[in-house]
């Protein structure tokens, strides 16, 4: 089974994307890291113990008339996703700390998740799936993937125009600090053209409207599919010591691709 890990930044375009390759004529089943996110954290999990400890409970929807002080299921009232956000999102160092205790949190959690969820898409017998993980490169689940498709726009102004119009409740700060909690999507690009030719990395660009999206996923659907044809992942379906070996092999190959990347930032920021 291909693993296509959907990757870009914030407001690129990865749901877009998503939900065109989850239609025909792809029809591909999709794991949403953001989904999963959501769920590790919900009141009574483990990951939502472990925020309120660090946090405290600023952090969570406050009481009133309609939430009562345990919650509507009593486990708990839910976290206040944009306050929390507003404790780990930007370039600060407090905030910056924040965002690596919440990572330490969720992270390892949705990577379970993400783990059990692409065995049963295997044992179902689809021939690829999609992870989508804004932090593909960052949680290093790149390397796991036979393919990465990265959505980019070349032109930061339309990023920001996209992030305003949909998420018309944060404020200019809070979505410049939002874009800038992730890398900037244009040396995402060239990390995963840096994967090397036959499908292994696929940039979707999507500066302009959503038809010239719907080309651009085609074209690159196209490529992935060239490398890695229908009757290859039948082949490896049927036979899983050969999956493994292949899977294996794919992890080298992702893990050689990451060191040379290192390399070539280290010999850049010697530059400067
Ligand atoms: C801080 C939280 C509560 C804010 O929630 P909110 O609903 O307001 O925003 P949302 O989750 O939609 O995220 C908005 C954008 O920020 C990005 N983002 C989310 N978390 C992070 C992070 N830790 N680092 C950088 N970017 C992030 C998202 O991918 C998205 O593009 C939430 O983002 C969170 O729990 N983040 C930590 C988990 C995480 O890393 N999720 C990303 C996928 S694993
Ligand atoms: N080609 C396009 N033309 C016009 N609007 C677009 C285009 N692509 C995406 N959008 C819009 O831009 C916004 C951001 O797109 P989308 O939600 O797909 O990005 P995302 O990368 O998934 O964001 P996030 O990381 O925040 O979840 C959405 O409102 C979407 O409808």
């Amino acid at each position: 089974m291909l693993l296509i890990g959907l990757t870009g930044s914030i407001a690129t375009g990865k749901s877009t994307v998503s939900s065109l390759l989850s239609s025909p004529p792809y029809s591909l089943p999709i794991i949403d890291a953001d989904v999963l996110a959501r769920e590790v954290v919900e009141p009574g999990t483990k990951g939502y113990r472990a925020i309120v400890a660090h946090f405290g409970p600023s952090v969570l929807v406050p009481a009133s008339d309609t939430m009562p002080e345990a919650g509507p299921t009593g486990k708990g009232r839910p976290l206040n996703r944009p306050a929390l956000g507003r404790q780990v999102f930007g370039d600060e160092p407090t905030a910056r700390k924040n965002r690596a205790v919440l990572n330490g949190i969720v992270h390892p959690a949705v990577r379970r998740a993400m783990f059990f969820a692409a065995a049963r898409a295997y044992f179902a017998g689809h021939r690829a799936v999609v992870l989508d993980v804004p932090l593909l490169f960052e949680g290093r689940l790149d390397r796991f993937c036979g393919t990465v498709m990265v959505v980019a726009v070349r032109d930061p102004k339309v990023q920001m125009q996209r992030l305003r119009a949909r998420d018309e409740h944060l404020t200019e700060e809070d979505a410049e600090n939002r874009v800038k909690s992730q890398g900037d999507v244009r040396v995402k690009a060239a990390r995963c053209q840096a994967r090397g030719g036959r499908g292994r990395g696929v940039v979707v660009w999507n500066d302009h409207g959503r038809e010239e999206l719907a080309m651009e996923v085609q074209r690159a659907m196209s490529e992935i599919e060239a490398a890695s044809p229908s009757w290859w992942s039948l082949a490896l379906l049927l036979c899983p010591p050969a999956a493994v070996v292949i899977g294996t092999w794919n992890f080298w190959q992702n893990v050689r691709t990451n060191r040379y990347w290192a390399k070539r930032e280290e010999r850049e920021r010697a530059k400067l």
